[in-house]
């Protein structure tokens, strides 16, 4: 597909964006374009009429000179305003896009690829090059309309003075070199200014400034920004050298026309060939033309290069090509319910990009109603496999089945619905709590019994019970009246949104206690082992990942993982008769708590 085919699509999607605010502004602009140099027109014929001594005529010609000064600010001065909006309308459809890009793929992985990740940060980057180049067309709209009645009023005095509007090419054409040069320069700085944009939110930041303060690094990240600035003023500063230069000469060209546009009229009205009326008309027409060059060049350059950074984004247009797709199912889709043990058979997986095998040869299966603990030092693949059991990664070798079923075939939007799960790294939602809860199940978030059940579940009832509008409290301290919780207290406001769905199939507890308190922890654990706790009432598996072992030795089932393969696997006594690697961790960690 040519590049212009491919660019034409967005281009239409910008003018669709709001057509009648668009239309509204380009009348407005175009309003003004014939009505700005009126005035010059006007107060030629109304010099004339007075040195005639025809005043009707005169009072006639200054209420023209009043419309055209004041209707091209009456619509010039709106018309900005509603370009802002427009812009920003622009900018938000663009974005709506972006999100709809970024979160169509149930799976995971498009996301952590770092390319695709650039690009997403990139195409928000350029978003305001969609706006821009709607509202940079119309400005070249409106300076070309503008020249256009300029040449004309020009023409009407002698046709010798459209020389004048020739002389403005060259200008515009020096002054849109000056401004490419100009962009070359941003580009070159970029790199420095966002290093040092990032420098700055290190030192004002609250969270990062801690590290900063107690490590002494203030001078250190002072240098850094410093530095960093410079090099970017550097750059600046040179390509600004080079576009005064080329703006300059346009000028140069322009004004030796603009004298001997002058000379001529003024040769003219002293030959009594013109009158004075037309010598001040041509002098304000020249100074309108003046002012467009610069419009004129702004505005194209403005064109060109919210053209390039469109034509950046061309590839979130062909997104089903980038984003990759779920392997197919090799077994037809199944109808069944999501449920029934998981079994894992010679899963291996490797994320796209890297080039070593994260899991190996990993064949487990976990029953209904388990409670299955996985267990493993740092790095050894654990979330890699809770990931892999979501269906956020496809595994790339082996097979991940649910009640026989393949999770493939199952379909990931089936998968979803039957889990529940809660991570290590939890989001934190600065929405009302209801809300922050009720998104682990949408249909539910307005039921507050539900929402309430989900906090008891979770252990987290007392804790909104104390905040000041219990359920509907806004949650994060920048919003009106919005609070800030502790970590703890964030994850249990976790766990109660994994807790939404009572009877998931398969429940996941990544590190749910790494912020919770030792009695938080105990009671959260209490709680599950009841009743062979939660999976034996429900048929749920829970999976838990955790690093105490305090807590992992409740489990129906241990999974130890080693080097991205399963070195051992059994009940805690099973496994500490097995005098292995678990059972030398459990004693080492049960020594450490003596
Ligand atoms: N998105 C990713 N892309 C590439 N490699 C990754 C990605 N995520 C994790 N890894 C790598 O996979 C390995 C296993 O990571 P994983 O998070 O599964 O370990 P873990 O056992 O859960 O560790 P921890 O106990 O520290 O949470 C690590 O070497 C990690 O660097």
């Amino acid at each position: 597909m040519t590049k212009g085919r491919r660019t034409a699509p967005i281009l239409r999607d910008v003018l669709r964006t709001d057509p009648r605010l668009a239309a509204t502004v380009v009348a407005m602009r175009l309003a003004a374009a014939v009505l700005t140099p009126l005035d010059a027109v006007a107060l030629g014929l109304l010099v004339d009429a007075g040195l005639r001594g025809d005043v009707r005529a005169a009072v006639g010609w200054a209420a023209l000179l009043a419309l055209a000064d004041v209707g091209s600010s009456a619509f010039n001065h709106p018309a900005g305003k509603l370009e802002m909006t427009l812009r920003e309308k622009t900018n938000f459809a663009f974005e709506r896009r972006l999100l709809r890009v970024s979160t169509a793929p149930h799976t995971l992985d498009h996301l952590e690829r770092p390319e695709f990740h650039d690009r997403i940060e990139q195409a928000r980057d350029r978003a305001s090059a969609l706006g821009d180049v709607l509202v940079r067309a119309i400005a070249l709209l409106q300076a070309a309309v503008l020249m256009g009645v300029v040449l004309f009023a020009l023409a009407s005095v002698h046709w010798v003075l459209v020389a004048l509007v020739a002389a403005a090419v060259p200008a515009i054409y020096l002054g849109g070199r000056g401004e490419v040069v100009r962009v070359r320069g941003d580009e070159r700085a970029a790199p420095s200014l966002r290093l040092a944009d990032r420098l700055f939110g290190l030192a004002a930041n609250a969270g990062p400034a801690k590290e900063i303060k107690v490590n002494r690094a203030e001078g250190f990240v002072r240098d850094r920004f410093g530095a960093a600035s410079r090099r970017a003023y550097r750059a600046v500063d040179a390509a600004e050298g080079r576009a005064l230069a080329f703006t300059v000469a346009g000028w140069l060209a322009f004004s030796v026309i603009f004298v001997l546009a002058m000379a001529f009229v003024v040769r003219e009205a002293v030959g009594g060939r013109a009158t004075p009326g037309q010598v001040l008309l041509v002098l304000a027409l020249a100074i309108r033309l003046t002012e467009q060059v610069d419009e004129f060049s702004g505005a194209m350059s403005g064109v060109r290069r919210a053209l390039l950074d469109v034509r950046r984004l061309r590839w979130l247009y062909d997104v089903g090509d980038t984003t990759p797709a779920v392997p197919a199912p090799r077994t037809p889709a199944a109808s069944g319910p999501a449920a029934g043990d998981i079994e894992l058979r010679d899963v291996s997986f490797r994320y796209p990009g890297t080039g070593a095998d994260i899991l190996r040869g990993v064949s487990l299966r976990l029953p209904v109603g388990a409670t299955v603990a996985l267990v493993g030092e740092n790095g050894t693949g654990k979330t890699t496999l809770v990931k892999l059991l979501c269906g956020l990664y496809p595994p790339t070798g082996g097979a991940i089945t649910v009640g026989g079923t393949d999770l493939r075939a199952l379909g990931q939007e089936r998968w979803t619905a039957a889990l529940s799960a809660s991570f290590q790294d939890f989001v934190r939602f600065e929405l009302l709590v209801r809300e922050a809860v009720g998104v682990g199940r949408l249909d539910r978030m307005d039921d507050d019994a539900h929402v309430w059940d989900a906090l008891d579940r979770a252990g987290a009832r007392p804790l909104v019970e104390g905040l000041p509008h219990r359920l509907r409290t806004q949650l994060g301290p920048q919003w009106p009246d919005g609070v800030d919780l502790s970590l703890g207290q964030w994850q249990r406001l976790a766990l109660a949104r994994a807790m939404m769905r009572p009877y998931p199939s398969l429940l996941v507890l990544d590190e749910p206690s790494a912020s919770l308190d030792t009695a938080a922890e105990h009671a959260l654990y209490e709680r599950f082992s009841r009743a062979s706790h939660f999976g034996a009432a429900t048929s749920a598996i829970t999976l838990l990942v955790s690093h105490r072992f305090s807590t992992v030795r409740m489990a129906d089932l241990i999974v130890l993982l080693r080097d991205g393969h399963v070195a051992e696997v059994g009940s805690h006594d099973e496994l500490i008769q097995l005098g292995g690697v678990y059972a030398e961790l459990f004693e080492l960690q049960a020594r450490g708590y003596r």
